[in-house]
């Protein structure tokens, strides 16, 4: 399994019909909205869940575990060719990609140092929006520049299938694409802007998803650009 490989059947629908740089930080505070978007079963969307405050004061917490567990480059499995997004991680476990495959670590490979740990408002968010009994070990900390991107690929490095992956962006709009439970099932794409929340679970847990692009200058909130993203994943089942 590659996650660079290309998007299939690209079927482009945008279900978040909204103004790219609404929640961008420098256009004033942004309401907090509960609005959600059923994009498929499992799979929904909280629009400008994080408002422009919010996202400044995580963008800070981030620039602090960057310090310590600086953003990296890694490799894929076999190849050794390296991803177009850099990586780092927070919290117990954080997710790696190397020659060896997939899989969680403790530590940072290049550092050799025990993560960081999740910021406190990126687990209230997770008791808030998924109730799962149990916290998410683990937080990957996605940077993509201009030109970056991420394959189709299922997140099936976790044990604890029946806790949802939530992720939030911040910066630049991206393009990501859902398909199905199969890698070659029909494909959605919409936007994901700067403070908006993803849950991917239930039904969809391991549905195919990528991002196809970011759209560079849609947002002031990172200095230099480019767009950042925050998995949570719970890895051990609860209990
Ligand atoms: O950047 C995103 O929104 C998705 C990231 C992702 O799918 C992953 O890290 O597994
Ligand atoms: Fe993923």
């Amino acid at each position: 399994m590659t996650r660079e490989t290309g998007a299939n059947s690209p079927t482009s629908s945008d279900p978040t019909s909204r103004d790219p740089e609404s929640g961008n930080a420098a256009s004033g505070p942004a309401p907090v909205t509960a609005t959600t978007v059923d994009i498929a079963p499992g799979v929904t969307l909280l629009p400008q869940r994080l408002p422009a405050e919010a996202q400044q004061a995580l963008l800070a917490d981030i620039r602090r575990i960057a310090d310590e567990a600086p953003l990296y480059t890694p490799t894929m499995p076999r190849t050794g060719k390296e991803w177009t997004v850099r990586m780092t991680n927070c919290g117990p476990l954080g997710w790696v990609s190397d020659r060896d495959g997939y899989r969680y670590e403790t530590t940072h490979p290049v550092t050799g140092r025990p993560w960081p740990q999740i910021p406190e408002t990126l687990l209230a968010l997770w008791d808030e929006v998924t109730a799962y009994p149990a916290p998410p070990e683990c937080c990957l900390v996605n940077y993509y520049a201009d030109k970056a991107r991420m394959g189709l690929h299922r997140d099936e490095d976790e044990e604890a299938r029946d806790a949802p992956v939530l992720s939030v962006s911040l910066g630049d709009t991206a393009t990501f694409r859902l398909g199905g439970l199969e890698r070659c099932d029909r494909t959605k794409s919409f936007r994901l802007h700067s403070g908006d929340v993803l849950l991917l679970g239930g039904d969809n847990r391991l549905a195919y998803h990528g991002i196809d692009r970011i759209l560079p200058g849609t947002s002031t909130l990172l200095r230099d650009g480019g767009r950042l993203n925050l998995t949570l994943r719970r890895v051990n089942p609860a209990g």
